[in-house]
């Protein structure tokens, strides 16, 4: 069985070459964490006293503005991080999915990424050799699968890097925004994978400002505000506190009908 347990977890990072004396007591603006200027050194408190436990099944959404923690937080549930104070306990398998490019190889091949990334995510050679043909189909790259992954464009590595990380089963997914990135028409292709590859994995985190992904993927959010988790609970009752609005308002047909839900209630706030 799967789970998450983070127990009064704190993420420092001391920034030794900071220039002290122009920093101010405390972040004014809206964007990032809280910087402490109280040591010799000073320190961003990029997550503080955070305490959750999440289990089997559950698809968390985090929400917040830039540099509320999301991305720390992301790293401290895979293992990456260490809490500077508290405790973090992960049971099971992370596939952690930050930044699409990582582990590929610009001199090698499509095919020789394919495997690699998969690899990289906790695949074996077996596995990710039944898998390459239909990686190769999903991206439509063609006879560029043979060509170095240098001579790719932005979005052919991101088809590339989507088409591995879809394949994979994991036991805890822990994903960043960066799948935003792809062009719209791809998305929607990859659309129907992600929510497979959601539906296979035992524990999902995602971390996105894009509403409909995450209404598409998740049923739960945390809100992540200067370090804090300011509100945890139903992601429309997040949503609807986090962005002032309920999320299904103003949303098309479409859209409510491909995640099932009813038009939000004027006035009506939450679930
Ligand atoms: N390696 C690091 N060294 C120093 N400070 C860091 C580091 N990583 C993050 N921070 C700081 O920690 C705070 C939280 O950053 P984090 O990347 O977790 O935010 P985020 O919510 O993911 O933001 P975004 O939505 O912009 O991706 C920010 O103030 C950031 O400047």
């Amino acid at each position: 069985m799967v789970s998450i347990e983070v127990q009064n977890a704190y993420v420092d990072f001391p920034i030794f070459d900071a220039k002290t004396r122009s920093l101010k007591k405390r972040v004014l603006g809206k964007v990032g964490g809280k910087i402490g200027t109280d040591a010799k050194v000073p320190i961003i408190e990029a997550l503080q006293d955070v305490s959750l436990s999440l289990k089997d099944g559950d698809r968390v959404g985090l929400v917040g503005h830039n540099g509320a923690g999301k991305s720390t937080l992301l790293r401290l549930l895979s293992g990456i991080y260490e809490p500077t104070r508290g405790t973090a306990r992960v049971v099971g398998k992370v596939a952690p999915v930050f930044d699409l490019g990582i582990g590929m190889d610009p001199e090698i091949s499509g095919y020789e990424n394919i495997m690699i990334r998969g690899l990289f995510l906790g695949m074996t050679r077996k596995q990710m050799e039944k898998r390459v043909d239909d990686i190769a189909d999903f991206t439509e790259l063609g006879d560029y699968l043979q060509m170095p992954l240098r001579t790719y464009s932005t979005g052919m590595r991101v088809r590339l890097a989507l088409g591995v990380v879809t394949t994979i089963d994991p036991e805890i997914l822990i994903l960043d925004e960066g799948i935003g990135a792809v062009d719209a028409a791809f998305l929607n292709k990859a659309r129907d994978r992600l929510v497979d590859l959601v539906r296979r994995s035992g524990l999902l985190v995602f971390a996105s400002h894009a509403d409909d992904l995450l209404l598409e993927l998740c049923t739960t959010a945390i809100w992540m505000d200067e370090g804090r988790m300011r509100k945890q609970g139903s992601l429309r009752e997040v949503l609807t506190a986090y962005k002032g609005r309920d999320p299904y308002e103003n949303m098309s047909a479409e859209m409510l009908a491909r995640l099932g839900a009813e038009p939000a209630v004027a006035g009506k706030g939450g679930e």
